[in-house]
C-alpha cells in the first residue's frame, strides 16, 4: 500500500488528541499497514515530536493566525501542527516540502478557505520564523509551559514541590526520548555472552549504571526481531524499573506477592533474583493484561509464577500472613513516564492525583495483612509527586507502627546519586539519573 506520513499521522493525532487514545496503541494500530522503515520513522518522529512540543506548536499557531484555535478544524488544526513541527523543529525536510504536502492534505479533508488558511499561516511562519517562535512572557512558569509544552497547572505543582530550576530541567529532560535500556535474563544467559552475541549482530551496548541487570543499548534497531529476544535471553525494562526487584532482593525458596503485575515486568525480574525457586504469586485487575504476564514467563523460562485475576483492593482472607515479600507497584499518575508517553503531560489532570493518592493508600493498607512477621513490602510507582509516594509511606508507616523502612544503601550501584538510600527509599528523575521518574521504597513488617 502507498503510504502518505503525513496523512497518516494526521489521523493518529486526532486519535490521541480528540480521542484521548495513548499514543503507543494508536501507534501500534495505524502502523501494522506501514512497511517502509523509513516511512514508519517518520511517522514516529512527527507524532511524538508534535506531543512534546504541542503546546509550543499552538503558542507560534496563536501568534500567526486570526481565527482562534478553537475554530480550527481538528483535521486542518492538527495538519498545520504537522507542518510547524517540520518546519520549526526539524532540519531533515526542506520547509516548502513541508508547506507543500501540508497544503496537498488541506486540499484533501478542507475547503478553498482552509486550504488558503494553511497555505497563509505555515508561509508567515516559514518566511519569519524567529517572530513566531520567540516565546513573549515574562513570567517563568508561563514560559517553562509553553517552551517545553508542559500545562501550566502541571508546571506550578512541580515548581511548588522542587522550585523553578529542578522543574526547568525536569520538563527540558522529559522531551528527550529515552534510550532503550534491556534486562539480562540471568536464568538463560549471563552478562557476557549477551553483550557478545548482540555484538556480533552489531548492536551495542554499555552498562546500566544503577541497576547489576541492565544493559543500554546505543543503537537500538529492531531489537525484538533478533534470536535472543525471541529466545527469551533479555526483556526490555527501564533501569529504574530494575531497581525494584534488586531492592526487594527476595532470598530463594521464598513466597512474593506482586497484587498489580502486569505485564510482569518486575514479577519475571523477581523470579530471576530467586533462581526460579520459591513462588510467586502475580496478580492483576485485568484479565487481558494477564496474558501478557504469561507471554513474558514462557519467554523467559520461568516456572515459579503463578498469574491470577484479582482486584487488590479486596481482601483475600486466604493470603493474610502468607508471604515474605510483597510488592505494591501501584497504579499511579504515570508522571514519570512523560518521555514515552508524552500524552501523559497534556491529559493529566491535578485531581486524578488526588484520587490515584486515595486508591494507592486503599491497596497499602488492604495488602500489608498479606505479610509474614519479618517479611518486607516494597511500594513503587513511575511517578515523581510526594503525594503518590514518600507521603503517603510516612502516613502508612504513621498508621502502621509495626512496619518500619529499612536501610537500602547495599542495594544499589552508584549510590552516592541518591541521599535517602539509609531512610529505606529513592527518587528517580529523568534529568539527574536519566531514567523514568520512579519511587522505590522497603519496610520491614516487625511485628
Ligand atoms: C504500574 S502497573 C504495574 C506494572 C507491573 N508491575 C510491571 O512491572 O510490569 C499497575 C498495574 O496495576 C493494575 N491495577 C490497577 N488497579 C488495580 C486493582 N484494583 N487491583 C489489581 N491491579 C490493579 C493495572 O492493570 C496495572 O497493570
Amino acid at each position: 500500500m502507498n503510504i502518505n506520513a503525513r496523512e497518516l499521522s494526521m489521523k493518529i493525532l486526532l486519535d490521541i488528541n480528540k480521542n484521548k487514545a495513548y499514543s503507543n496503541l494508536s501507534l501500534n494500530k495505524y502502523l501494522v499497514d506501514v512497511k517502509e522503515r523509513k516511512d514508519e520513522n517518520l511517522i514516529r518522529e512527527i507524532i511524538y515530536g508534535v506531543l512534546e512540543n504541542l503546546i509550543y506548536i499552538d503558542y507560534i499557531i496563536s501568534k500567526a493566525s486570526k481565527v482562534k484555535m478553537k475554530k480550527i478544524h481538528p483535521y486542518i488544526l492538527e495538519i498545520i501542527r504537522i507542518g510547524i513541527y517540520q518546519i520549526v523543529f526539524m532540519d531533515k525536510i526542506p520547509e516548502s516540502a513541508a508547506v507543500n504536502e501540508s497544503v496537498k492534505l488541506a486540499k484533501k479533508y478542507g475547503h478553498k478557505g482552509t486550504i488558503g488558511f494553511t497555505n497563509g499561516i505555515l508561509r508567515s511562519i516559514s518566511r519569519e520564523k524567529e517572530k513566531y517562535t520567540s516565546i513573549d512572557v515574562n513570567d517563568k512558569m508561563k514560559y517553562i509551559s509553553i517552551k517545553y509544552s508542559h500545562p501550566e497547572d502541571l508546571v506550578k505543582i512541580w515548581i511548588d514541590e522542587f522550585g523553578i530550576d529542578f522543574t526547568q530541567k525536569l520538563c527540558e529532560a522529559n522531551n528527550n526520548r529515552p534510550l532503550l535500556n534491556i534486562r539480562i535474563n540471568t536464568l538463560k544467559t549471563n552478562k557476557n555472552a549477551l553483550i557478545n552475541s548482540l555484538k556480533q549482530k552489531g548492536i551495542e551496548t554499555v552498562d546500566g549504571k544503577y541497576a547489576e541487570d541492565c544493559l543500554i543499548v546505543k543503537n537500538p534497531f529492531a531489537i525484538t526481531e533478533t534470536d535472543e529476544f525471541k529466545k527469551g535471553l533479555f526483556t526490555i525494562q527501564d533501569e529504574s524499573s530494575m531497581l525494584v526487584a534488586q531492592i526487594m532482593n527476595p532470598k530463594e525458596n521464598s513466597r512474593v506477592l506482586d497484587v498489580c503485575s502486569a505485564p510482569g515486568g518486575k514479577s519475571t525480574h523477581i523470579a530471576q533474583v530467586m533462581n526460579n525457586k520459591g513462588f510467586i504469586l502475580s496478580r492483576d485487575i485485568y484479565p487481558h493484561k494477564i496474558k501478557l504476564i504469561e507471554e513474558n514467563v514462557n519467554r523467559l523460562g520461568i516456572d515459579i509464577i503463578k498469574t491470577e485475576v484479582y482486584d487488590a483492593l479486596k481482601r483475600d482472607e486466604s493470603l493474610l500472613g502468607k508471604f515474605d515479600y510483597c510488592l505494591l507497584d501501584a497504579p499511579c499518575s504515570g508522571l514519570g513516564l512523560i518521555r514515552r508517553k508524552p500524552e501523559i503531560k497534556l491529559n493529566r489532570k491535578e485531581e486524578d492525583i488526588e484520587s490515584l493518592s486515595n486508591l494507592q493508600y486503599k491497596i497499602i493498607q488492604n495488602v500489608k495483612d498479606y505479610i509474614k512477621i519479618g517479611g518486607f513490602l516494597v511500594y513503587s510507582t513511575c511517578t515523581i509527586l510526594d503525594k503518590e509516594n514518600i507521603d503517603l509511606i510516612k502516613i502508612f508507616l504513621k498508621e502502621n507502627p509495626n512496619f518500619k523502612l529499612v536501610d537500602i544503601q547495599d542495594r544499589i550501584k552508584n549510590k552516592e546519586e541518591f541521599s535517602t538510600l539509609n531512610d529505606g527509599y529513592i527518587k528517580l528523575f529523568p534529568h539527574i539519573h536519566k531514567t523514568d521518574g520512579f519511587f522505590i521504597a522497603k519496610m520491614i513488617k516487625e511485628r
